[in-house]
């Protein structure tokens, strides 16, 4: 772990299930590598989880089973590690490859900004070389304009101990905001390829499908469909991403889907166990022990501690020596980032969606009244009335009371968006811009936007609110049946995920507490420099690019016809860039004296 980074705090653990086949996937880290600094259960680094694999391997081969490591994408944008050098990722890179990964794919991340998806393809692929797979995305190569596979459609392979034919594929949901030198196709149309026909006709124990996919989406619906149809009987196991959560999905007795959260807060374990090897003579015994099949599931939170306890090792045993030299590059490349570097000191904790919006703990009530409030000014234009529209999903994650340093800007705000605006709107248009945005998606439909993309990922996960039960007091203890469920929660326990999937809820690896999860709105919106009385005929509609598709779209159902071309900048720094500097000026107390 980096020197920094808080202690994992104890806690009951359940035990990881072995079988034939067993994986560790990693998914949606968004270059986290450093792990939490903030957050003591989320503490290891990418070195200590290097450590983790490697020890995971020995054991797999000393009881003589396979252990797999998959990444399932968008690896980058989310922390300093990435985001604060230039070009990005100079560190963060080299960092990830040391992983030594058996099947990666991409997510959409990767493929947002030209200059990202073209280290993709000359970096990361060949780091991966041969399990790095592309199975739905290709790339423009610069110098010919030709359009290439991204990197290799499928892989066929033989696992180590076991002996189990496995064919891998790799894809990428129906993803359209990627920039434009790369070519995302449909699952649907590539379901109808013939390379991809012929492969699921491939003779193997197992097919593995791992992509930047949610598990409960159209794209692996279809899959599972197209997979199964060929192979009634042959397992599949399929790992996603993408939608921030810990998931797990059951599609039939012999099809199963794991997904492994965010940010290196989780590492999800997956054991098989009844694969009939189809190419080898079975030993009877063995078959008979191995009758039935089983697919088991566990959310590792990211922590020595745990790590510790999954492997019977300890603070001297556990690491390798190849784990600690990542964590200390990992030091040195946070170093080289002045990642430490104190911007002020953040007055309370301000949350995403642990608190309800709006109130005095949200992250969005203090984006609207405080930050945009002052920062989405154009000194020629301050006067002028103006509606401030910002999406929930350009907020990535919490601030914790106390240092607020040039890496939390990253952590908090990643992206290079700017503010935009279209001057001069006819008020009563432009103030029913907001409430369509967030209440009604299907108008959006038929131009291909999506409205809950506006939002954070995490919230496709969750239907409504979820609000943790306050921790029992002494007397509630004995209180009777009425308060059955709060005997659950001990109050010894640390906060953090309770998931529930398709397998139960006894997935995580850690018991915790439970935390509350407030549904938030798609967009929020300041109001600026209105007339004091009445409203104005006409305002500034202030926005952040990512959401000009749906801005146009919502004024053209309010019957304005606006286009691209009337469009203009608002303020010339990038939104993340506005957010630091107002932290310096705000926020200017050291807590670290
Ligand atoms: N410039 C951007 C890019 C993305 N977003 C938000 O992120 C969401 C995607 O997040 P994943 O980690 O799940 O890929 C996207 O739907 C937007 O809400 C953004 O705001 N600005």
């Amino acid at each position: 772990e980096q020197p920094s980074a808080p202690k994992p705090v104890a806690a009951p653990m359940r035990p990881l299930p072995w079988g034939q086949l067993n994986f560790l996937q990693t998914t949606d880290t968004h270059g986290w590598h450093a792990g939490h600094l903030q957050e003591p259960q989320y503490s290891a680094d990418w070195g200590d989880y290097i450590s983790f694999a490697e020890r995971m391997h020995e054991k797999a081969d000393e009881i003589g089973v396979d252990l797999l490591l998959i990444d399932t994408g968008d690896r980058i944008e989310g922390n300093g590690l990435y985001d604060g050098s230039s070009p990005k990722g100079r560190y963060d890179y080299d960092i990830f490859r040391e992983q030594d990964i058996d099947v990666i794919c991409t997510g959409n991340h990767e493929l947002y900004q030209a200059d990202a998806a073209a280290r993709e393809y000359t970096r990361t692929v060949p780091n991966f070389q041969g399990k790095y797979l592309a199975s739905n995305l290709d790339y423009i190569k610069p110098e010919t304009g030709e359009t290439i596979p991204m990197a290799q459609r499928f892989r066929k392979f033989t696992t180590k101990n076991q002996g189990i034919r496995v064919l891998a594929l790799g894809f990428l949901f129906d993803f359209t905001g990627n920039a434009n030198n790369t070519v995302v196709q449909p699952v649907e149309k590539t379901i109808e390829e013939t390379w991809f026909q012929d492969a699921i006709r491939e003779d193997v124990d197992l097919f593995l499908v791992i992509g930047h996919v949610t598990l409960h989406g159209p794209e692996y619906k279809a899959l599972y469909r197209a997979i199964r149809s060929e192979n009634w009987d042959t397992p599949i196991q399929f790992f996603g991403g993408h939608s921030h959560i810990r998931d797990f999905a059951r599609y039939d007795s012999k099809a199963y889907a794991l997904q492994s959260g965010r940010y290196m807060e989780t590492i999800g374990w997956m054991s098989i166990d009844g694969i009939k090897r189809k190419g080898k003579k079975e030993d009877p015994k063995e078959l008979e022990l191995r009758a039935s099949m089983t697919f088991q599931r566990r959310y590792i939170d990211n922590n020595l501690f745990g790590y510790h306890y999954h492997t019977a090792l300890n603070e001297s045993t556990f690491p390798t020596e190849h784990g600690l030299n990542v964590s200390a590059a990992i030091h040195k490349a946070r170093k080289a980032l002045e990642l430490d570097y104190l911007y002020g000191c953040a007055p309370k904790d301000l949350w995403m969606s642990r608190a309800p919006y709006p109130s005095e703990n949200s992250l969005f009530s203090w984006l609207e009244k405080e930050v945009l409030a002052d920062v989405a000014t154009n000194p020629e234009r301050k006067d002028n009335p103006r509606l401030v529209i910002y999406n929930t999903g350009g907020m990535r994650f919490d601030i914790f009371k106390g240092s607020f340093t040039r890496d939390s800007t990253y952590i908090v705000s990643p992206f290079t968006s700017r503010l935009e605006y279209i001057k001069d709107v006819p008020f009563k248009a432009a103030n029913q811009v907001l409430p369509l945005l967030n209440n009604a998606g299907p108008i959006f439909e038929a131009e291909n936007l999506k409205t809950w993309q506006l939002a954070p990922p995490e919230q496709l996960g969750y239907q409504s609110d979820i609000i943790a039960p306050q921790l029992p007091t002494q007397d509630s203890l004995f209180a009777g049946p009425a308060q059955a469920p709060l005997l659950q929660s001990s109050p010894d326990l640390v906060p953090g995920y309770t998931t529930k999937d398709d397998a139960g809820d006894d997935g995580d690896d850690t018991l915790h507490a439970p935390i509350s999860f407030y549904k938030i709105p798609n967009c929020i919106q300041s109001t600026l420099s209105m007339p004091e009385n009445g409203d104005p005929e006409t305002v500034d509609l202030v926005f952040v690019d990512f959401i000009q598709p749906w801005i146009l779209t919502a004024l053209r159902f309010v019957g304005q016809t606006y286009n691209a071309s009337h469009v203009e900048p608002y303020r010339e720094e990038i939104f993340t860039d506005l957010l630091a500097d107002w932290i310096k000026e705000n926020w200017k107390k050291d807590c670290t004296k």
